[in-house]
């Protein structure tokens, strides 16, 4: 595990750096604005389920952090929302999916977007997913927590502000608060 952790951090870079280019900014832009500081894995559990169709394994929701980097197994059941509709996102053996979450798109101010995603319930199974969230948390010593908005790189004139700054403590307990409810947890953040 300690392995797979100091292997994800490191592609975890890589992606953020790929991102800051593709925002017109310098490489190391993203991981020096801190957003890739804190770096929580989970994993789930998807037990086999006898009545597949009357319930979900994750409901839809968006995550709340910059990046999520998410390892499935091959039963699948991972599912994005698209053009209003939702897509299976099949296992690809060795392959990880990468989502943009919500701290990115107040960021860059909606220039990268959030995706809703859930996963289906199965007859089959157990299924097992490991999902790796790179989030800013609030220091757990000093309390400080990071003050984020949309990157004034981003915004000019023409392309103004669309979220308001916020503390990552303001916007983590809105989201936890809230519950994975199928509500984007962006819009109390919006000016
Ligand atoms: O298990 C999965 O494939 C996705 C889980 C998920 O979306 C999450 O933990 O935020
Ligand atoms: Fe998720």
């Amino acid at each position: 595990m300690i392995e797979y952790s100091k292997k994800i951090n490191d592609l975890g870079f890589t992606i953020f750096e790929l991102l800051s280019e593709a925002l017109g900014l310098n490489p190391s832009f993203l991981k020096d604005f801190n957003c890739a500081e804190g770096h929580i894995i989970q994993g789930h559990y998807y037990p086999p389920c006898s009545g597949p169709e009357l319930t979900l394994g994750v409901s839809s929701h968006t995550d709340a952090d910059f990046i999520t980097l998410l390892l499935q197994d091959h039963i699948g059941g991972l599912q994005v929302l698209h053009e209003g509709q939702w897509v299976n996102v099949p296992p690809v053996h060795g392959a990880l999916v990468v989502n943009i979450g919500d701290l990115l798109q107040l960021i860059t101010n909606s220039k990268f977007v959030s995706v809703y995603h859930r996963v289906i319930s199965k007859n089959i199974g157990p299924r097992i997913s490991v999902v790796s969230f790179f989030v800013n948390t609030p220091d757990p010593i000093k309390g400080e927590s990071k003050i984020y908005g949309p990157l004034k790189e981003l915004i000019s004139e023409e392309i103004p502000p669309i979220y308001k700054n916020f503390t990552i403590k303001e916007f983590l307990d809105y989201f936890y608060a809230k519950g994975l409810d199928g509500n984007s947890s962006l819009e109390p953040f919006k000016l």
